[in-house]
Parts: C-alpha cells; sequence; structure tokens
C-alpha cells in the first residue's frame, strides 16, 4: 500500500473511536446512557440532595397507593382526552397523535394566575397544562385540520395563521413559546419526510384536500355551534396586546377567521369542589403543606378511578375551569357529524412515524436514541460539571406514551420498557420534594420559593433534572426490594407521580412548593 492510499481499517477505528462509526448511520444502541449520566449529576450535585428516609417513606406510600389503585397502563386511557382505539383513533392516528404531542410537550408554566393564564376551550371545559395542548390537537381534528399528519407540517397550507388558530388561546395569553412550536412541527416534517417518508406517498399534501381542512378553519360560520370546532366568524374580543405576537398576528386575520373568545364563561379552577376526599398525609413521608392548611391529596387515599372513567379524569380538572356543558361528541361522532356538514378531507395516512417506530425494532432505548439522533428538538443535552450529560426527556417520554397508549401491545411494545427513566420536567421534581425525597440548598430553595426563573442549562436546573431521574430509580429499586412482584418501573412511578402532583394542585390549590421555572423547548 502507498502513501497516498486511505487506510480504511484504520479510519473505521477512528471513526469508531471517536463516536463517527458509520456503522452508527444504520444502527444505534438500545442504551441512551440518561441513567448513568443521571447518576454522574447526582454524585456530583451540591445543590440537590435525595433523603433515604423521605426515599424510603414515599416508596413504602407510592407502592401501596399504585396497588389500592391497581395503577397500571390503563391509566394512560383513562385520561379524558388522551386519543383511544375505542373512539375510532386507528393505528396510524393514534401513533401520529402521541408523536406529535411529545414534539411540543414542554413548557407550559405560567406567570398569571388560574383566569388569565393560557388556557384552551374544548368540550365546553377550560384546559391549562399539559392537557391545553391535547386540548389543541383534538380541538383542530375535530375542525378538520390535520395537524397529526406529519406531511402537512410542512405543506404549504400549513400558514403560521393556521398554527396560531391550532393553538388559540380562550385568555389573552398565549401558549408559551409558540413560534418555536411552529418551527419544530416544520423541522420534525421535513425529517419525517426526508428520512422516513414514503417514496410512493406524494411530496406534499393533497392540496385540495389541505385547503379543504384549512377552509374549515376560516368558515364564516359552522352548522353546530360547537366547542370542539376550531371557533370562527366572531370578533377577536380584545386587541392582542403588544407582547402577544400570536394573538396580533391573529387580529390581523380577517375577522371572520379569527377565533372567538367568550372569557365571561371562565369560572376559577381554584374554588371547584373538590372530587377527591382529602386524606391523611403518607405515613412517614412530611409533606411541605402543613396539616392546617387544609386537605391534601396523600397517595394512600385512592383516587376515586371510577370517577375518572366517568367525569373528566381528576388529573385533568385542575384544567377545566369552565361550568360544565355536556362533553363533545368524540372524533369518531365528530367526523360523521363533518361528513354531513361538509366534506370532511380525508388525508392519506402517513407512516412515516411507524417507519421510524419500526426502526426501533421495539427496543425503547433504540426509538430515544433515534429521535436523538435524526430531531435536533429531541436531543435533550446539556453539560455538567465539564462532562455532556443526556436526559432526553420528550424521547423518553414519546416511548412512554406509546407503551401506555397500546397497553404494550403492537406500537407499543417494548422489550426494554424497563430501561426508561423518569422523564425530567417540571411538575415531578416538585412532587418528589413536597414528598421530601429531593431537599435543597438554601439559595435554591430560595430561588423556587421566589419563583425566580432559572436558564435552561444553569447548574441548578440540571441538578434538579437529573437528581429526579435518579430519586425514581432509588424509589423503583426500593419498591422492587421489599415487593419483588410489584411489577412496577420507572415510567408507571413517573406516570403517578404526575398524576398526584395535579390531584394535589387542584385539591390543595397548588403543591406549597412551586416548581422551578425555565422556559425550555426540552420540558
Ligand atoms: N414527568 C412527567 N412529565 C409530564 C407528564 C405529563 C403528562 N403525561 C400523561 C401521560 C400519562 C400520565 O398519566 C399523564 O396523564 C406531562 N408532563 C410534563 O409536565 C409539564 C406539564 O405540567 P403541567 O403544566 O402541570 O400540565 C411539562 O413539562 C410536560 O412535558 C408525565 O406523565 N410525567
Amino acid at each position: 500500500m502507498d502513501d497516498d492510499d486511505i487506510d480504511l481499517d484504520l479510519l473505521d477505528l477512528l471513526r469508531q473511536r471517536f463516536g463517527m462509526s458509520n456503522q452508527q448511520s444504520d444502527e444505534v444502541s438500545s442504551d441512551t446512557g440518561v441513567l448513568n449520566d443521571a447518576k454522574h449529576i447526582y454524585d456530583n450535585a451540591i445543590d440537590v440532595s435525595i433523603d433515604m428516609y423521605g426515599t424510603k417513606a414515599a416508596a413504602a406510600s407510592i407502592h401501596t397507593a399504585m396497588e389500592q389503585q391497581s395503577y397500571s397502563t390503563n391509566a394512560w386511557s383513562q385520561h379524558d382526552l388522551h386519543p383511544k382505539l375505542s373512539e375510532g383513533f386507528s393505528e396510524v392516528d393514534m401513533v401520529n397523535f402521541i408523536f406529535t404531542m411529545d414534539l411540543l410537550n414542554f413548557s407550559f408554566w405560567s406567570e398569571l394566575d388560574a383566569e388569565s393564564r393560557y388556557q384552551v376551550e374544548y368540550r365546553g371545559k377550560r384546559w391549562t397544562g399539559y392537557n391545553s395542548l391535547v386540548a389543541c390537537l383534538r380541538r383542530a381534528l375535530d375542525g378538520g385540520v390535520p395537524i397529526t399528519t406529519p406531511r402537512f407540517w410542512s405543506s404549504a397550507q400549513a400558514t403560521d395563521e393556521v398554527f396560531k388558530l391550532v393553538f388559540f388561546s380562550a385568555t389573552d395569553e398565549q401558549i408559551p413559546l409558540l413560534e418555536q412550536r411552529i418551527a419544530l412541527l416544520r423541522e420534525a416534517g421535513e425529517v419525517l419526510n426526508e428520512s422516513f417518508g414514503d417514496p410512493e406517498e406524494p411530496e406534499g399534501v393533497d392540496d385540495a384536500v389541505a385547503e379543504k381542512g384549512a377552509q374549515l378553519l376560516s368558515a364564516e360560520e359552522s352548522d353546530t355551534p360547537d366547542e370542539g370546532q376550531l371557533i370562527e366568524g366572531v370578533e377577536h374580543e380584545s386587541e392582542a396586546p403588544d407582547s402577544n405576537q400570536g394573538e396580533a398576528a391573529m387580529s390581523n386575520l380577517p375577522p371572520e377567521s379569527r377565533p372567538a373568545a367568550d372569557r365571561s364563561q371562565l369560572i376559577g379552577g381554584a374554588d371547584q369542589e373538590s372530587e377527591v376526599p382529602g386524606s391523611a398525609l403518607i405515613d412517614g413521608a412530611v409533606s411541605d403543606v402543613p396539616p392546617e392548611s387544609g386537605p391534601d391529596v396523600g397517595m394512600n387515599q385512592p383516587l376515586r378511578r371510577t370517577e375518572r372513567e366517568s367525569e373528566t379524569p381528576v388529573s385533568a380538572q385542575t384544567d377545566a375551569l369552565t361550568s360544565d356543558v355536556p362533553p363533545k361528541s368524540s372524533p369518531a361522532s365528530f367526523a360523521l357529524e363533518a361528513k354531513e356538514r361538509k366534506a370532511k378531507p380525508e388525508l392519506k395516512p402517513d407512516h412515516s412515524v411507524m417507519r421510524l417506530l419500526e426502526k426501533a425494532e421495539h427496543s425503547a432505548g433504540k426509538l430515544v436514541n433515534l429521535l436523538a439522533k435524526h430531531f435536533p428538538c429531541f436531543r435533550d443535552e446539556t453539560r455538567f460539571d465539564g462532562k455532556k450529560v443526556r436526559l432526553l426527556k420528550r424521547a423518553q417520554i414519546l416511548a412512554a406514551d406509546l407503551w401506555g397508549a397500546f397497553n404494550g401491545q403492537d406500537y407499543g411494545h417494548f422489550d426494554d420498557v424497563d430501561n426508561i427513566t423518569m422523564f425530567a420536567d417540571y411538575r415531578v421534581p416538585q412532587m418528589l420534594h413536597s414528598l421530601s425525597v429531593l431537599t435543597y440548598s438554601p439559595p435554591l430553595d430560595n430561588r423556587i420559593r421566589t419563583l425566580q426563573p432559572m436558564d435552561s442549562g444553569h447548574s441548578w436546573e440540571v441538578q434538579l433534572r437529573g437528581c429526579s431521574i435518579w430519586a425514581v430509580e432509588l424509589i423503583r429499586r426500593e419498591i422492587l426490594r421489599v415487593h419483588p412482584d410489584a411489577g412496577v418501573n420507572a415510567v408507571l412511578i413517573d406516570f403517578f407521580l404526575y398524576d398526584l402532583a395535579k390531584d394535589k394542585e387542584r385539591v390543595a390549590g397548588g403543591l406549597a412548593m412551586p416548581h422551578h421555572r425555565t422556559r425550555s423547548i426540552w420540558y
């Protein structure tokens, strides 16, 4: 071999040494590295620590409560707004809905009070937080906008105005990071089309069909006064404040296409009757909520699960702020109404997300790594103590939501779902602190109590997120140490803690300790 020849073996060795191996371009590991990175953060954290006694007590209480409630993946479908096969969603509809949802599943917290904060009107109720996102998606689908079809996002019909109507608010506050959400959808649509699209499928959305979807948005009047339909025609009640670009853009729309916003119906959520009985605090776990401050929702008082089946689930009631209005028909029946009312545009199914799932070969870890590899917006990584750390919250919750929605079958079947960690958001850390699992240094504690934001990537934020992941891992290990057959994993513990946090927030008017405030697309 003379000097000019490239030593391909050496090149391959170097590529593999520096993680550039072209093998990786075809295959991904099933190891996400998140748990190891969380342990690294915990081992080097100085402002967040994990209390052993609090962790043991929380593990016992969480296990008891989960047993009492037979908490399982079934809880996922008990959420009133989550799409269900039984409602007429096909498998591809479900997969695309969940991908869209977890693409945008971040940063819903608001500086405003319950009445003024961003909220979405759907099925005669007002929804906030995570539920506001799910309500937006369902409302758009009811209104004939193919918001969960990836091909639509980068099509000519998906204008900024259309997106802004999808997320339009029942108050003056628009959804946080609206511009970023629109950009993420377009970017993800391009990636899906380029890397996972079906060559036989048309490049863009069928214009005539998408045009009908857009027309439904701006129709002058709907035949049936239907909260579920994107509301058209009525003059926007108030001029959009300058700071609210999204609303301002909408106020530039022709009046007939601006969403109505009848804010007179808003009823404060906090003074709503509590559905969930108050209950003794969790044995052994000291809560931040002093007893005299009113009933707290401990974990040993099972949520009235039957109510969750028949009524808006407790975790969603925080977000249902208005008077009862008979819930809107489900998308399946709406589709029939739409056929009578207008020719509901039938978009050809977009299988690109399904192809992405097939590439993961029923490995949640591979799916998470594929998402991080192909989609910058899922690449939830940062640096801590001089080391790159991966947290991958939305990539992991996407795998978990599929697992929950399909009850671990079909497109929700993952052989390694137990390797998925807690999802490092802002809600579960708050719950872990209120259970005395996480403790904070005085300056961090003060920063959170005084509602001062912290930058994305700040050491405090990374410690909160990493230590939360590790704390849930320790809770999982403790439950299985005492109850080897408990059948819990970090996903179910996380889902349970999130739902519990929402229940406590609804019943106790918010947890005594607020959550940390970072405006971020990562969680
Ligand atoms: N760790 C964790 N974080 C979660 C969820 C969920 C909802 N999951 C549903 C699926 C199954 C469960 O039963 C839930 O019904 C949303 N979030 C995050 O919280 C924040 C929103 O909070 P708030 O503004 O208060 O709604 C935001 O960062 C959002 O990404 C979860 O489960 N775990």
